[in-house]
């Protein structure tokens, strides 16, 4: 099946006024229309797009042909926008039709169209009214309207290409949408989950709350790690990057720190990128006796690529020696060095467990820590 998009662009936006046309005004960093247009434009179900302009606006539009976007003319009324933006689809099998002023519609609005046409002659996103609704003559209510079964309707509005041409090519008169066009020739309609984000700029106060929606919001999340190494032979224990003398080291297939790998797997935690034995297995002998830091490095740097930044870490060592309080600001430093924040953003701590467990009989070393990442 090949669906094509068409998105009617050859408004005036008389409501909502401005020194250009709605759909070419600005909205949190470019146009309107641009962010209707990225809707659709990575879609993989999308084949085609076509762009309804009004004539006076080719030198705003013409951009968008440099996108394998094709424009055609616009007419008197919305109705007529869509036909001449049906006839550039006739190859295709099915249309979703949608406003240019509905710059914040959704994949999940968008699919939803998609899926219901499989099985209706059309199918459109709805609201049910949610207000109770009157009647009235501007100033005084006249009366009052039940509201069970409304919908308030939304786009795109998806149909086959050839039954809603034929029912545009049939209808006369003004149209509030393409549903009505239908209707009018008995297609059945099918109404799909719709949302109260996908508003239509109609008035100047709309774009306020169109950017809100479209506004990026903050991303903020935690993750937790915890690790456990053995005492062995050595002379040393590698902790959170530093050499720490003691009369036993730490049994492992890399450097053993049990400190740095804590505060790796939170941070793969909270990007929920598995765990370090995912990204550095052990049976791999490249990284037998690797030092630590490459790990801790390549969780920050996978945290960077994903858009977030390290707010802070938060790790505890588990041990009745060595005493880490001596070491803890070296530590710190070196984290914080490692992931690239500041050393203040970091603490390590460490507790005994009282002489309990196997930490308590001095049999290992265990580590708990916890990073906060944000994308701005
Ligand atoms: N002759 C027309 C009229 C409208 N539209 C498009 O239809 C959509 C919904 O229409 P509406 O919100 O009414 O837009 P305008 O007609 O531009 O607004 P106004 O009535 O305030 O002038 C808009 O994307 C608009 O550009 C169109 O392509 N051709
Ligand atoms: C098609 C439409 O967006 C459905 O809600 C709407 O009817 C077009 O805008 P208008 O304000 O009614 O002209």
């Amino acid at each position: 099946m090949t669906l094509a998009v068409l998105i009617v662009a050859a408004g005036r936006g008389t409501r909502a006024g401005g020194a250009t046309a709605k759909q070419w005004q600005p909205l949190c960093g470019r146009r309107v229309i641009d962010h209707t247009l990225a809707a659709f434009t990575g879609h993989p179900a999308v084949n085609r797009i076509v762009v309804v302009i009004h004539p006076d606006d080719r030198a705003q539009a013409i951009s968008l042909e440099t996108l394998g976007i094709t424009l055609v003319t616009g007419g008197a009324d919305r109705a007529a926008s869509v036909r001449n933006g049906l006839a550039a689809v006739q190859d295709c099998d099915s249309v979703l039709i949608h406003d240019a002023a509905r710059p914040c519609v959704s994949r999940a609005v968008i699919d939803g169209v998609i899926n219901a046409l499989a099985h209706n002659d059309g199918a459109a996103p709805g609201l049910a009214v949610s207000d109770a609704l009157w009647l009235g003559d501007g100033a005084q209510v006249t009366g009052t309207q039940d509201r069970e079964g409304l919908f308030a309707a939304q786009t795109p509005q998806g149909f086959g290409v050839a039954s809603i041409t034929a029912a545009h090519d049939r209808y006369d008169g003004p149209a509030a949408d393409d549903v009505a066009v239908a209707r009018a020739v008995g297609m059945r309609i099918a109404i799909t989950a719709g949302s109260a984000d996908n508003l239509k700029i109609t008035t100047a106060a709309d774009f306020a709350r169109a950017a809100r929606t479209l506004e990026p919001k903050m991303d903020i999340r935690t993750g937790n790690g915890f690790d456990v190494h053995a005492f062995g032979p050595g002379d040393h224990v590698m902790l959170c990057g530093v050499k720490v003398p003691h009369p036993q080291g730490l049994v492992g297939h890399s450097d053993a720190d049990v400190g740095m790998h804590t505060v790796t797997d939170a941070i793969y935690g909270a990007l929920a990128k598995g765990d370090i034995g995912q990204h550095f297995p052990p049976t791999d002998p490249q990284w037998k006796g690797a030092a630590s830091d490459i790990f801790l490095r390549h969780a920050a740097g996978l945290a960077r690529d994903m858009g977030f930044e390290v707010s802070n870490v938060d790790c505890t060592l588990i041990c009745e020696t060595p005493k880490i309080g001596p070491h803890a600001g070296d530590m710190q430093a070196t984290l914080a060095d490692i992931i690239g924040i500041d050393p203040d953003r970091v603490s390590v701590k460490a507790t005994t467990s009282e002489r309990l467990g196997f930490t308590g009989r001095g049999e290992g070393i265990a580590c708990l820590a916890t990073a906060t990442l944000v994308k701005p």
